[in-house]
């Protein structure tokens, strides 16, 4: 996979170097660039906004820097994405969707946004997706990058070790991942639950799967209904 991510804050985007994305990248796994938008600006100030028409609060992103940046950027088979408060929800869902395609160029806005005409006219040449972190608002969409990138990233063959983590983590078959316990077998007189450590695998799964399912229904009842959820799981929710 290819990643390249257009910013006038590059230098927030350095946490991609670091850990696992900078194992997959060292693997070849993921290739990632990042570029400074100001590159494709044409007036001595590198001038990036400008005041919104119909008047508001703020600035809003230029169109013709953008536009630049993803003549050059972009391919037949790139996927923009744009990280805005008025996005579709960035879920797990989203994440291996994305992981699945060739070339990712993400477009990180800041003061109010970006020109709407920037997604319109790269609608035309490829897809666009418009995603959300969540119901807040942050300053720009670098974090969001940060966030989304991570999450693709993990899910790339090869990058996680042990590709099990994936099966039993939150949000794999919509349920949120039961709670997890190491070593001291007690703990400020705490004991791991007896099960854990009784050695019967079929025990274990059955109680992390019920676990898993009160703890959904509990903080995430949303979730629920759209969970593969069998008649033990019923059960449980009924006990
Ligand atoms: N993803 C995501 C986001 C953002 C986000 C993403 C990009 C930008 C570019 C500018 N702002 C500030 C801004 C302020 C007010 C109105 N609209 C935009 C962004 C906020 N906020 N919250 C999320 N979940």
């Amino acid at each position: 996979m290819r990643v390249d991510v257009v910013s006038i804050f590059p230098e927030y985007l350095a946490p991609l170097e670091l850990s696992l994305i900078g194992k997959a990248r060292g693997l070849g796994i993921l290739e990632l660039q990042v570029h400074d938008l100001r590159t494709w600006t044409n007036d001595v100030h590198r001038t990036v906004d400008d005041t919104p028409y119909g008047g508001g609060p703020g600035m809003v992103m230029r169109p013709e820097p953008w536009g630049r940046a993803l003549d050059q950027v972009a391919t037949p088979e790139s996927t923009l994405i744009v990280p805005t408060p008025a996005g579709e929800p960035f879920t797990q869902r989203v994440a291996h969707e994305l992981a699945d395609l060739p070339h990712l160029i993400f477009a990180p806005g800041r003061y109010e946004g970006i020109d709407q005409r920037v997604l319109d006219h790269a609608a035309t040449r490829m897809n666009v997706r418009e995603v959300s972190l969540g119901d807040y608002v942050l300053f720009g969409g670098e974090v969001a990058v940060l966030v989304i990138v991570e999450a693709i990233t993990r899910l790339l063959p090869g990058v996680l070790g042990n590709a099990d983590s994936l099966v039993e983590e939150s949000h794999t078959g919509g349920l949120l991942e039961a709670p997890m316990y190491t070593k001291p077998a007690v703990w400020r007189e705490q004991p791991v639950p007896e099960i854990l450590r009784s050695g019967d695998h079929g025990r274990i799964a059955r109680w992390r799967r019920a676990q898993a399912v009160l703890r959904t229904a509990e903080r995430r009842p949303d979730l629920l209904a759209a969970a593969d959820l069998d008649k033990r799981d019923l059960d449980v929710l009924n006990e």
